[in-house]
């Protein structure tokens, strides 16, 4: 049975108010702990809580500097990150949580499984990177420079084809018109210091210190963090992950939610065969 779900707010070490939803499920049920991706808030995962709606205890949030959260000066760093989604759980009595993240999302989850190993009971990283390569702190810059001197508006028809396909585009203007109001809503220095964080980040090393189960799940036709930046992320994994490649660009939580629901449930149910075995 679904329950309805509750809206609230948790501080973070530095204050920052955090607004999440929970949707509950019954005691004993896997809890799952959603970030979102740049510039997005945590309606990206919708689909997806509502296809596992009653069979997992599932928190979404915005993150710091996005949506309804506090918003926050930078610097910004993926290490910080972490640790609201640790201060998050903090608020929930959560000692630990499957933790998943889309693009920048992934980012933060990554960092939360490798600082918050013993909090992390598995991991799925979707439509993400480890890096952005060698020239992401002049691209991420570059980005973040069209924001301050054109308006976050100049980027939308740009984002919308960095997110999603032609087709699937055009089948959705109420979605694209929803997702680019989402976009432009944002903070212009909160959006330059999560772009800073994206260019700076390198979380390389700390894939390695992943141990638990983990999927890694990317569009085919990702051209943001493309299969290659996935699979590369997938082997430095301490213990390997599952790679799930479904036919979507960049923003699979939207494209494909069903997707993205059947690749938790089968993390679930490894985690479950590892805890008992
Ligand atoms: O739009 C891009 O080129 C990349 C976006 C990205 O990887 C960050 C995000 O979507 O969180």
């Amino acid at each position: 049975m679904t329950m309805p779900a509750v809206h609230g707010e948790a501080r973070t070490r530095d204050g920052v108010a955090l607004s999440f939803t929970r949707h509950p499920a019954a005691e004993g049920a896997p809890r799952i702990v959603f970030a979102h991706s740049l510039a997005l808030d945590r309606s990206l995962w919708s689909g997806v809580t509502e296809a596992l709606g009653g069979r997992a205890d599932m928190i979404t949030y915005d993150c710091r500097g996005h949506g309804r959260s506090g918003r926050p000066g930078g610097p910004y760093t993926t290490g910080q990150f972490a640790d609201d989604l640790a201060d998050l759980l903090d608020h929930h009595g959560w000692t630990d949580a499957v933790v998943a993240g889309c693009s920048m999302g992934g980012c933060a989850a990554q960092a939360f499984a490798s600082r918050y190993r013993h909090r992390t009971r598995a991991a799925l990283f979707v439509d993400t990177t480890a890096w952005y390569g060698p020239d992401a702190p002049r691209d991420w810059a570059g980005r973040a420079a069209t924001a301050r001197e054109k308006g976050l508006g100049a980027l939308v028809p740009l984002q919308l084809a960095r997110w999603f396909g032609d087709a699937f585009r055009e089948a959705e203007p109420e979605l694209m018109n929803r997702l680019a109001g989402v976009f432009t809503a944002n903070d212009l220095a909160c959006y330059d210091a999560a772009c800073e964080m994206l260019g700076a980040a390198d979380l390389r090393r700390s894939a390695s210190m992943i141990a638990h189960p983990a999927t890694v799940l990317v569009g085919e036709d990702d051209q943001a963090t493309p299969p290659a930046m996935a699979r590369d992320l997938a082997n430095r994994i301490g213990d390997g992950a599952a790679v799930v490649v479904p036919r979507t660009r960049h923003l699979t939580p939207l494209e494909n939610p069903g997707a993205v629901a059947g690749a938790l449930t089968d993390l679930l149910e490894r985690t479950a065969e590892r805890s008992h075995s």
